[in-house]
């Protein structure tokens, strides 16, 4: 029982996960825990491999990988509405001429396969995907359109390159009515068995640490404004339009996409949402 070893957690890199984990670090108390800050797509294989107990990943990929995973609750990345950083860039109006090669880029798990249910599903169409690393110029050079995700598409989207630009997080609401989550965070079961009071107190440190940072956003506009470029009405705009509780709404959009992944091929089975604290109840009821 127990590790010999510092628990894991895996952050996003971006500045849309700043507001769920920015100086973690000062929540953590009497938590032993090393941080690692990496891409969505690098996220997602690290928590897959074992190599982190506790990670935001791509929603995608608890979709994925479900039956090894929890849920911590009051924990995501989404948007109802737009998201203003999941950014298709076309060449063209989708409405004049349908894209036949989209270059997709490399971090994103959940955005490359929402892109893909949207173009079967809502504008009907197939075109064929490429996996490139972010960066627009190259990715256009061979492709009708873009996916970029986080920092580089926002940069991207201040850029007036005269491109033609779809937030999917908007067509998604306006299709379905619902919002989109693009992040959630998991625990490996393994872990909540292993250490379930080390993973219990790194779970209440996160929650802290949302809080503070939600009811503190100026540290973070002043540093995105700093790092990434902009200016404070912009990123006030996007943390505020940014939704980080996995409330019901969300995770009914999230069931939505699952759904339809599934029914495409893009998923192999039911996805369920099982969550850290329901299984706690769920072993005291047990005892
Ligand atoms: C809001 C965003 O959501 C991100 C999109 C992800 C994906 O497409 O897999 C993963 C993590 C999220 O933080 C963004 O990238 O801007």
């Amino acid at each position: 029982m127990g590790y010999n070893r510092p628990i894991t957690i895996g952050t996003i890199d971006y500045a849309n996960a700043w507001p769920l984990f920015h100086q973690l670090e000062s929540f953590a108390g009497h938590v032993n825990f090393e941080r690692f800050s990496r891409y969505p797509a690098e996220l997602n294989r690290l928590l897959q491999a074992g190599e982190l107990d506790i990670s935001a990943i791509s929603s995608y990929s608890y979709g994925l990988h479900s039956e090894s995973y929890m849920l911590l609750p009051h924990l995501s990345v989404g948007s109802t509405g737009p998201v203003h950083s999941i950014l298709l860039f076309l060449k063209e109006p989708i409405a004049s001429r349908r894209p036949s090669t989209i270059a997709v880029t490399s971090t994103s798990a959940t955005s490359v396969n929402l892109l893909k249910i949207m173009m079967e599903m809502y504008y009907d169409c197939s075109p064929a995907y490429v996996t490139t690393e972010p960066r627009l110029d190259e990715m256009l050079r061979d492709a009708d359109a873009a996916l970029l995700i986080g920092d580089p598409a926002i940069q991207a989207s201040w850029n007036d390159q005269g491109l033609h630009v779809i937030d999917l997080g908007r067509l998604w609401n306006e299709w379905t009515g619902l919002g989109m989550t693009y992040a959630v965070v998991a625990a490996r079961k393994e872990a909540v068995q292993a250490v379930p009071e080390a993973v219990q107190a790194a779970y209440a440190a996160m929650l802290q640490c949302k809080r503070h940072n939600q009811n503190h956003l100026d540290p973070l506009i002043r540093q995105a404004c700093k790092q990434l470029g902009g200016d404070a009405a912009y990123w006030n705009k996007y943390f505020h339009s940014l939704q980080y509780d996995f409330g019901s709404k969300l995770q009914e959009g999230l069931a939505l996409y699952f759904r339809y992944a599934k029914q495409l091929g893009l998923l192999a089975r039911d996805v369920e949402f099982t969550f850290f604290e329901d299984h706690q109840s769920a072993q005291k009821v047990k005892e």
